[in-house]
């Protein structure tokens, strides 16, 4: 479990005039610590401060998409929640047939359970940089996860996108998701707008929030993204 232990630098993107205005004052808090030395051959380097970066927005607003081009350009592991969840599916696991359940109907799988398999993926992963997309999608998804893996986000993007536009991208989707349905959608949009958005309010109010306006073509989209992450320099910290 990692323990945050010092706040470090405050920076200021919303004075680079790359960045969109809308962009919030990023607070990055560096250190963590551990007591667990380090290093067993796939686990965990916990001698790298782990950098995790939170993607929220509705569904269909982009973030599948945007996390790939992050990958591509900064090194990230990408786990979609969405994906996980899919996968313990998949794998017939004895909580499979709840997790469909809930999905079909628009609704949010207990925290617990989707925490513990973020946290089994991190701790499987060789990286330190950590997209973590499609969660919080709650107060109490965010609650569970500092609870059990005892860390914040370094950043938190938000995909801003009117519910019109985020309707269309899910209705042609084309990935045979269950949930890609006009029924779902609708049940999964006012899910998102109640408890979703007091997540984004909360890491708003800590100055850790990018809002990026996700209308546009990807491109256009992934110019407001890839600034954030260039201001890291994540290359020297390998
Ligand atoms: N900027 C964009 N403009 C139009 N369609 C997009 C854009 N970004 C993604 N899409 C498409 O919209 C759908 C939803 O995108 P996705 O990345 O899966 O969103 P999310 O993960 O937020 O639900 C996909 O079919 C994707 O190809
Ligand atoms: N934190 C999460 C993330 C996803 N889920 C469930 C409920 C969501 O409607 C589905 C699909 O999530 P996913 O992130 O793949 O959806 P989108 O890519 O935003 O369309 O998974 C969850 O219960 N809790
Ligand atoms: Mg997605």
């Amino acid at each position: 479990m990692w323990r945050r232990v010092a706040s470090v630098s405050h920076l200021t993107f919303a004075q680079k005039s790359i960045v969109n205005k809308d962009v919030c004052k990023l607070k990055f808090w560096e250190a963590f610590s551990t007591g667990i030395p380090r290093k067993e051959k796939g686990t965990f380097q916990r001698d790298k401060t782990p950098f995790i970066t939170f993607v929220l927005g509705g569904p269909g607003s982009g973030k599948g998409t945007q996390c790939m081009k992050i990958v591509e350009n900064f090194g990230f592991t990408h786990l979609s929640a969405g994906d996980i969840l899919r996968r313990e599916i998949a794998s017939n696991s004895a909580d499979g047939t709840m997790i469909l359940d809930t999905i079909k109907e628009g609704k949010i799988v207990p925290s617990e359970l989707t925490v513990k398999l973020i946290q089994k993926e991190m701790e499987s992963s060789d990286n330190y940089k950590f997209l973590i997309d499609g969660f919080p999608r709650s107060e109490d998804n965010r609650i569970a996860f500092e609870q059990i893996i005892g860390a914040e986000p370094d950043i938190v993007l938000f995909f801003d996108c009117p519910e019109d536009e985020m309707m269309k991208r899910v209705l042609n989707r084309n990935q045979g998701r269950v949930d890609d349905n006009i029924d779902t959608i609708k049940k999964r949009l006012k899910v998102f707008s109640a408890l979703n958005l007091p997540v984004v309010k909360y890491y708003l109010e800590r100055g850790k929030l990018y809002k990026i306006n996700a209308v546009g073509t990807v491109d256009e989209i992934y110019k407001q993204v890839y600034p954030l992450f260039a201001q890291f320099n994540f290359e020297q910290q390998v």
